[in-house]
């Protein structure tokens, strides 16, 4: 999977020939490449959103620097705009910067100064622009849920579920992964008094430390090298609403001190802050780790631990209630065909009989990927029959790599390449859940993290929050 290009972040925009020669040396000489425009209409006409930072003569002819900059603050108001100007129009580089500009050069330019005011309004720019994909994490609960199953087991969960909405109190939700959790999470918020207000998820596991501190309580302006704003956490995001901690039995041993505190008095210092803040927040926390297990490794601290006891819940595995297949299978089936806008396919009885053969160890993470697939590669329109699934065979003893077939097929090859391609079929089947798929590898979830990286395995997957 090849990654797209990225498309140029500074644009610049200057009528003087010789200017934009200069500029343009400047900016190459410092490993950032520019795209050069002649007048501001032309640079108007071929901005994009991947753009970060546009240098701006002040006085062009046609459109000049400050119409420029309305038009591209009201479009675009994560790019950041610098003004280039000569000392003697100081006085309107000054209304630049009220009007939103980031800051202004005079000409002559000083190349260091030039540089490092454009690294700077780039720094800016990308930091607004994960504040906003951050706020994008809260997904505000309008869709109704739809938390399939009639089986016994899962009939105990829904009546917990009832009494748990109603309540302010931290719940735990324990199970296998793919089994629900996070669905589940959003349930309980859904039937609490908070519905209408942000559910907001974060994902413990997948940051190092320190960025996971900040993810979750934020961070002031100047608290580590690149701290350029102050940045909400997750925690403030989701004031007044529900924080969801997903899989807290992997959050480190340092932080569990600062949770804590958090989960006792819903206050905190942001990384870097010395006042203390306070969220109204209700958490509902979900590891497929045994805690008590952890905390006998002395991985988890005990207070911790009976702190977010409180009120377990256990969603238990597929392989113990294949009798809401058919219920899941009627749900995905449909929720596809609605999504293609076309009739659902019937489906032949013979289907549930083979679905019930396997103990589904990727849970109904992995049960909705292997309907999806068969929906998709099935061979007639109107009906899924049971050969549709012989799809589910071969995603297993690939993912498993462990019947023979498999193995000589290996053999000579370049263990990054299996290595690329183990994790590659993975993230598919786990619906490019990295926690998931991490699991199912047997490696750390920092690690897939890294790999996927390494190997430009990049999806849209969401972020910090799955
Ligand atoms: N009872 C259910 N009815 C319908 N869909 C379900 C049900 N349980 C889970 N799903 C679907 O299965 C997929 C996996 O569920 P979810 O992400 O909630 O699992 P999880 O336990 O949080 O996994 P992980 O521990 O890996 O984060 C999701 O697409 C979810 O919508």
């Amino acid at each position: 999977m090849s990654r797209p290009k990225r498309r140029t972040r500074l644009l610049i925009a200057d009528d003087d020939s010789i200017t934009r020669r200069v500029l343009s040396n400047a900016f190459e000489s410092a490993g950032i490449s520019s795209e050069l425009y002649e007048n501001g209409e032309d640079l108007i006409g071929s901005i994009h959103d991947e753009a970060l930072v546009c240098l701006l003569d002040l006085n062009m002819p046609g459109k000049g620097g400050l119409d420029c900059l309305s038009e591209i603050k009201e479009t675009y108001p994560m790019i950041e705009v610098i003004m280039l100007t000569s000392v003697d129009r100081a006085a309107e580089a000054l209304q630049a910067i009220r009007n939103g500009a980031f800051d202004y050069l005079t000409k002559p330019f000083d190349p260091n100064e030039l540089i490092h005011t454009v690294q700077l309004a780039m720094q800016a720019s990308q930091q607004a622009r994960e504040n906003q994909d951050l706020r994008q994490a809260i997904s505000m609960p309008s869709q109704i849920l739809d938390v399939k199953g009639s089986s016994p087991k899962m009939k105990r969960v829904f009546r917990l579920l009832d009494r748990l909405g109603g309540s302010e109190d931290l719940v735990l939700l324990t199970g296998e992964s793919g089994t629900g959790k996070t669905l589940l999470a959003k349930a309980i918020h859904q039937k609490s008094l908070r519905r209408d207000a942000p559910f907001v998820s974060v994902s413990c596991p997948s940051l190092p430390r320190e960025l996971l501190e900040s993810e979750m309580f934020g961070h002031e302006k100047g608290a580590f090298s690149g701290a350029i704003n102050r940045r909400l956490g997750r925690a403030d995001l989701a004031d007044g609403g529900t924080l969801f901690l997903d899989e807290i039995g992997d959050i480190p041993l340092e932080l569990q001190a600062k949770l804590l505190t958090f989960i006792q008095d819903k206050s905190y210092f942001r990384v870097g802050g010395e006042k203390l803040v306070h969220s109204d927040v209700r958490l509902v926390a979900a590891t497929n780790r045994d805690l008590r297990e952890s905390v006998e490794k002395g991985m988890f601290r005990e207070d911790l631990y009976y702190r977010l006891n409180v009120l377990p819940l256990e969603i238990p595995p597929l392989r113990e209630r294949l009798e809401d297949l058919p219920d899941l299978l009627e749900h995905f089936v449909s929720r596809f065909a609605q999504r293609q806008r076309v009739k659902p396919p019937r489906v032949d009885p013979s289907v549930l009989v083979k679905l019930r053969q396997s103990s589904w160890p990727g849970n109904i993470r992995e049960f909705e990927n292997v309907v999806i697939r068969a929906l998709t590669l099935r061979e007639r329109e109107d009906i899924l029959l049971p050969e549709d699934f012989d799809v589910l065979s071969g995603v297993k003893s690939e993912t498993q790599m462990q019947d023979d077939a498999g193995v000589s097929s290996l053999a000579g090859k370049r263990l990054d390449e299996i290595e690329k391609a183990a994790i590659e079929q993975t993230l598919a089947l786990c619906g490019n859940k990295k926690s998931a798929a991490a699991k199912m590898l047997g490696i750390a979830e920092k690690s897939i993290y890294n790999k996927v990286k390494k190997y430009g395995l990049e999806t849209d997957e969401g972020g910090a929050s799955s």
